[in-house]
């Protein structure tokens, strides 16, 4: 197995949420395109020391390690090498960035990052920024064709600090699921919010939906990425041959589970944060834990490489 360049990288954050991005020299490898700014992690290093000391050596700031923590680890294999991508996300520094050897800087909005052309291996720490943390998934019990009763979901989901919900309604018909994803999804992104609908692919194209997660059914019968037309592109995985799968697909993240005991499958035995984060690791995608999960778990999510957390129980009191 060729031996992965193990790299340093920081999604750094100014006070207007603004994101520094920094220009590859023509010379490098992957030069002509934008970075996050980092480097080589040396023999014996700590990886947060590197971190530390490539963006002192490369933009002259001193990172406050308190307000640094893990955002995603990216394995990739470039023709001509194999990195691994080992990226944080910095919140507080002390000094003014400036390209100390010569490298144009930008400071950019997140939702303006897809004007920039970056080294293919970024394209899952792209979506892992612009993703959210936490997705409410609604509850299919007790829920009706009645957009007033997902709507009051939805409010009640919104207190919980969720930025995402996931329609789920396999009672329903598609169109009917549809019906209800055209209802709530424009009131949604106007609260910058993001509505996922859980369906298939041949439905989802018809109505334009945004974006769409796959049952891992769903998953293994997909051939490829570029099969949905829209931003985001999900699936749930229960193991690695799946997760696999979903890499070479292409999908643009995944939710793990069970991690946890959850009273929605009493009998599937949960992984543990553990495997967790050992399955996560060698997932070059955004990675959303599932299962027994709630926002009281965020912080050991983050800690074991997760993306995020998703479920059902612990977002809205109607889940309950
Ligand atoms: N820093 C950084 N490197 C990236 C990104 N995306 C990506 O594929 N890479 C690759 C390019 C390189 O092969 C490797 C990082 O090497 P580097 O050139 O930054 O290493 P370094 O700062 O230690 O520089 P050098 O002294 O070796 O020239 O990772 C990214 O967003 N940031
Ligand atoms: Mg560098």
């Amino acid at each position: 197995m060729t031996k992965l360049i193990h790299v340093a990288a920081a999604a750094i954050f100014n006070n207007e949420g603004q994101l520094l991005l920094a220009l590859r020299d023509e010379s490098q490898h992957q030069g002509g395109l934008w970075e996050f700014p980092g480097g080589k992690v040396e023999a014996s290093e700590n990886v947060r020391t590197a971190l530390a000391r490539e963006l002192y050596e490369e933009l002259g700031i001193e990172i406050d390690q308190s307000a640094t923590h893990p955002l995603i680890q990216v394995p990739f294999h470039y023709s001509d090498k194999s990195v691994l991508l080992d990226v944080f996300r910095v919140n507080c520094f002390s000094g003014q960035p400036y390209g100390r050897e010569g490298q144009p800087l930008k400071w950019v909005a997140l939702s303006e990052l897809d004007q920039y052309e970056f080294p293919a291996a970024n394209k899952p720490i792209v979506n892992s920024l612009q993703l959210p943390q936490q997705i409410a998934i609604t509850p299919e019990l007790n829920l009706e064709l009645n957009p007033d009763v997902y709507a009051e979901y939805v409010a009640d989901v919104q207190s919980s600090g969720a930025q995402a919900i996931m329609l789920r309604a396999k009672h329903l018909d598609d169109p009917e699921q549809l019906s209800l994803y055209a209802e709530l999804s424009q009131d949604l992104a106007n609260q910058g919010k993001l509505l996922i609908w859980n369906g298939s692919v041949e439905s989802a194209n018809k109505v334009n939906v945004d974006a769409l997660h796959l049952s891992s059914q769903r998953l293994m019968d997909l051939a490829n990425r570029a099969e949905f037309s829209g931003r985001y592109l999900g699936a749930s995985c229960h193991n690695a041959e799946q997760i696999r799968k979903a890499e070479q697909s292409g999908v643009d993240y995944i939710t793990l589970s069970p991690v946890q005991r959850t009273s929605s499958h009493p009998d599937a035995e949960p992984m543990g944060w553990e495997q967790f984060a050992r399955l996560t690791a060698k997932c070059a995608l955004p990675v959303y834990a599932l299962g027994g999960v709630t926002a009281a778990d965020l912080t050991t999510c983050i800690e074991s490489g997760g993306q995020g957390i998703a479920g059902i129980s612990g977002f809205a009191n109607q889940a309950n």
